[in-house]
């Protein structure tokens, strides 16, 4: 699905050169969930970016479903990256556009035809559970609620493959199991490649069936595990009560 070959990445401050990707190669297969995981400057986020050539590889290829992205160029590219969706940590939303037309860029940019552009945002809404938020701006919505409009509009353009930096990074502990189950039915029922960037172990253990480990610009190692899942969110507050006091060493005021 996604190969990447002999790929390195610099970059250059002050004159200074810096190592970020040094030589990585790696297959991401078809219908997987794929974790990036490794310490801060691992290099995580730069592999994911190179996957969709939001990072342009200094050497090196790129194939998407065999198309060498690196060898393309305008509009082939552009099209080309139609098949790869992506989210970020910070949402990226445009702030004063409605949830709606927040979506329907996506539509916009990629030509989709304008007849039957509605009813894509609509169903794209609906299937991250904010369809009757359509008309509400960002900053009315939850961090949770944001990261579902960003898969919302990641979604519109029915791509094969979800690029995910670090997604649920700014979210609490009950939201990031929302937006993982979000991200699971993504990959089971549409059957969605995923490539997720994170540095949260949980996160990681929980989703993914293969893990590639990052050090210093390279992968250390990729291991195949069984996703273990995510507690459903519980939003009672005793159970927050509980956690903080099952340990013993607090007492209530
Ligand atoms: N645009 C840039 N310009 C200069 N250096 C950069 C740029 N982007 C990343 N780097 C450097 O490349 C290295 C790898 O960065 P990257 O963000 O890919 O790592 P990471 O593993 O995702 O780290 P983190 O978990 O902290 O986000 C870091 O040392 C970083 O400072």
């Amino acid at each position: 699905m996604i190969s990447i070959h002999n790929v390195s990445k610099s970059y250059h401050q002050q004159n200074i050169a810096y190592q970020a990707i040094s030589n990585v190669t790696l297959n991401v297969n078809k219908g997987e969930i794929h974790g990036i995981i490794g310490a801060s400057g691992a290099g995580k986020s730069t592999l994911l970016r190179l996957m969709n050539l939001l990072e342009v590889p200094d050497a090196g290829e790129v194939l998407i479903n065999n198309q060498e992205l690196t060898k393309l160029r305008g509009r082939s590219l552009r099209k080309a990256r139609q098949t790869i969706g992506m989210i970020f940590q910070h949402f990226n939303l445009v702030a004063n556009k409605t949830v709606y037309n927040n979506v329907l860029v996506s539509l916009e940019l990629a030509n989709y035809p304008k007849k039957d552009r509605r009813a894509r945002v609509t169903e794209c809404l609906k299937f991250v559970g904010l369809e009757t938020h359509a008309d509400k701006y960002p900053a009315q919505l939850s961090g949770g609620q944001k990261q579902r409009v960003a898969i919302a509009r990641a979604l519109a353009n029915q791509p094969e493959v979800l690029l995910c930096d670090e997604p649920t990074s700014a979210l609490d502990p009950n939201t990031t199991a929302e937006i993982l189950e979000v991200l699971q039915t993504i990959n089971q029922q549409l059957g969605v490649t995923i490539v997720i960037v994170s540095h949260e172990m949980e996160v990681i253990k929980s989703i993914c069936n293969r893990v590639s480990v990052m050090e210093k610009g390279q992968i250390f190692d990729t291991v195949n595990i069984m996703p273990k899942g995510f507690t459903t969110p519980d939003k009672n507050p005793q159970w927050f009560v509980d956690q903080l006091t099952k340990a013993g060493d607090l007492h209530h005021a």
